[in-house]
């Protein structure tokens, strides 16, 4: 009975998207997934719990995005600035993405069966060995898919990536340094600039990510908690970007 009814359900999220997919549908979409520590609090849960809730709504939001047929996914995994949380939560939040990069190498989850090329942007010697070769194993393990890329930014923030790209355009000789040469030295080459930008948990803060990608992104704030988001958040994100996308048009006439 229950599996029917999860059919059912999918169906008519399939539908819905149908009907959403008249207007454009944007290319890239960027989650703050934020508010998975209130989420947990609230439900008289560890703080644990609530990280790991907030990886199934990723991996729910991954699947609607593919379904959609958005091309890109990126999201706000980990910034530097959580390494400054008490030692015990940074060392859940590495266990758990360890345990999952892991898990998701393998043949039949969720990103090899929807075909999902996984990347990580971010400084990654920051990290612990063990989570740095979990990410490396999951690149190479999906390297060869053409669905959804789904960039995870990890050990990120904005301005440490615009610093490291204009480090580097330095060190590789450029003595008058050009938007352009900036540009293809980021974490975030791989992908186009985001045309949606959604957080969760009513904030409406960019919080150091993407800062230099989201110039031109159209800005979805949702007051739920990110384990709670849903298809209507991503609906309601994609309809915002199709009317701002229209109101472009009329503009670009006058
Ligand atoms: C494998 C993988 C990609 C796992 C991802 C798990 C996940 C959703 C991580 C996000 C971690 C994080 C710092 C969330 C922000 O909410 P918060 O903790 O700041 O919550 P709060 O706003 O309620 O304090």
């Amino acid at each position: 009975m229950m599996k029917f009814l999860y059919k059912v359900v999918r169906f008519l999220i399939k539908c819905l998207f149908c009907v959403v997919s008249v207007g454009p549908i944007p290319s890239h979409i960027a989650f703050v997934m934020d508010g998975n520590r209130r989420f947990a609090k609230q439900r008289n849960m560890k703080v644990g719990a609530g990280h790991e809730a907030g990886y199934s709504a990723l991996m729910s939001m991954l699947i609607h995005c593919s379904e959609l047929g958005v091309k890109y996914v990126t999201a706000y995994a980990f910034s530097i600035d959580n390494f400054k949380r008490r030692p015990e939560e940074v060392e859940c939040l590495v266990d758990l993405m360890t345990e999952k990069f892991e898990s998701l190498c393998r043949e039949d989850s969720i990103v090899n069966r929807f075909g999902i090329r996984v990347h990580f942007s971010g400084s990654l010697q920051l990290l612990s060995g063990s989570l740095r070769d979990a990410a490396k194993k999951l690149t190479a393990a999906t390297v060869g898919n053409s669905g959804v890329l789904l960039t995870l930014c990890v050990a990120y923030t904005s301005t440490d990536e615009i610093v490291r790209a204009v480090e580097k355009s330095c060190e590789e000789g450029s003595s008058v340094i050009s938007l352009s040469d900036i540009e293809k030295r980021m974490y975030m080459v791989i992908a186009p600039d985001p045309d949606i930008l959604i957080r969760s948990s009513g904030e409406n803060r960019l919080s150091n990510f993407l800062l230099w990608q989201s110039a031109g992104s159209c800005l979805v704030s949702t007051s739920v908690m990110w384990p709670e988001i849903s298809f209507w958040h991503l609906i309601w994100a994609v309809l915002n970007f199709q009317r701002y996308q229209s109101l472009l048009k009329k503009k670009k006439k006058l």
